[in-house]
């Protein structure tokens, strides 16, 4: 079990400062991700807590010991890799026993940690195969036992699933994420696929051109972003210019009572899942907007509108659709957005109270 500190971390490339100044603080047996788009420093910070390169400034410290003097093989560290990074030439059991023969454990002691690890990601039986008679998704589960043989008191992974089918990314990130709970083993994930952070992670930070942007439960995160980057980077979210003048939040022609005790322009959002269609009149809790629905894309449970309004196009999803809604296209609706569901942000892009999408 290991819990990890990192604090005031900052990296650059010659004059390109890559990694601002980190800090995050990541608790014992806590499935982590670093979340955001390409470039944004994720795997740089990952590849500086595995030691493969150095920080300039700040500390990495686990279990309340500094280890970023350390070489990365004296790290006790296990890395996933995108491209898997097996030896072609050695077979599935030679492979996993890499490390372990690194470090000149007994010869009973590696063939019981090899299967104890082939077992857990389900390749036993695979043991005298070569790399090339393996689908991708057994190599990355090389990759995994790899990197579990040695015992690592941190797993680091880094967009492990980027080169699998999208099923098969589906299946196993979920095995990654039960073996990562039954061990109980200290993770840090890099991804830029939103749903997969959702979907494994205990919480996420998202980053963004070399900060911290936010770190929070995948709930807190998708439901309660503290900035418009999160709210725009994770799942899909309507962006409306709206104002705050004497109490009113007015969106357009409409108005209701602003949920926020300040005035100037806002940035409404709202999530496509929260925008409500209807052909009556809306209560004073909701901004209604005159719409027309300009698209339908029926998807069985439910269904996606793109709608015009006089702000701007609003996409909503709605689930469960119970009408024919080709029909739809083209019609008058109310487009609804309920003043609980609406998050507001500041023109700097920071959200304004404890708003809610
Ligand atoms: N060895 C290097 N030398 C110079 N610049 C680098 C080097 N490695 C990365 N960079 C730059 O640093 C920035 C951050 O890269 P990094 O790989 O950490 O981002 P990332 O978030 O992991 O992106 P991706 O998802 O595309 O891998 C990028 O602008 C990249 O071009």
């Amino acid at each position: 079990m290991a819990d990890l500190k990192i604090q005031g971390l900052a990296k650059s490339y010659k004059d390109v400062r890559v990694l601002e100044s980190i800090d995050l603080d990541i608790a014992s047996g806590e499935f982590f991700t670093l979340l955001g788009p390409s470039g944004c420093g994720k795997t740089t910070l990952l590849r500086t807590i595995a030691g493969f390169q150095h920080q300039d400034r700040g500390e990495i410290v686990v279990n309340g010991e500094r280890i970023d003097h350390k070489p990365a093989h004296k790290r006790d560290i296990g890395m996933v890799f995108q491209d898997y990074a097996i030896f072609p030439h050695l077979t599935v059991a030679e492979n996993v026993a890499f490390g372990l023969k690194a470090r000149a454990l007994p010869k009973s002691e590696i063939e019981a940690r090899v299967a104890e690890s082939l077992k857990m990601v389900r390749l036993d039986g695979y043991q005298n195969r070569l790399p090339a008679e393996m689908s991708g998704g057994q190599q990355q589960r090389i990759g995994l036992a790899r990197a579990m043989a040695i015992r690592p008191t941190l797993l680091l992974m880094d967009e492990p699933l980027s080169n699998l089918d999208a099923k098969l990314r589906i299946e196993l990130r979920e095995d990654i994420r039960d073996i990562q709970r039954r061990l109980g083993i200290t993770t840090i994930y890099v991804t830029h696929d939103q749903e997969e952070a959702l979907a494994v992670s205990d919480r996420i930070c998202v980053m963004n051109k070399g900060n911290v942007e936010q770190i929070g439960t995948p709930f807190e995160i998708y439901r309660k972003p503290l900035r418009k980057f999160a709210a725009s980077f994770v799942g899909t979210m309507n962006f409306l210019p709206g104002r705050i003048e004497g109490g009113r939040l007015i969106v357009g022609t409409q108005s209701a009572a602003s949920p926020a005790n300040e005035s100037g322009p806002v940035e409404v959002a709202i999530r496509p899942e929260n925008v409500q269609l209807s052909l009556g009149h809306a209560d004073s809790e909701a901004i209604a907007l005159k719409g027309e629905v300009l698209k339908v894309t029926f998807l069985g449970r439910e269904a996606h509108y793109t709608l015009k309004t006089e702000v701007g196009e609003v996409v909503a999803q709605v689930a469960d659709p119970e009408h024919d809604f080709i029909e739809m296209e083209g019609r008058p609706v109310e487009v609804r957005l309920p003043l609980s569901k609406i998050v507001l942000f500041r023109s700097n892009g920071d959200v304004i109270g404890a708003g809610q999408a």
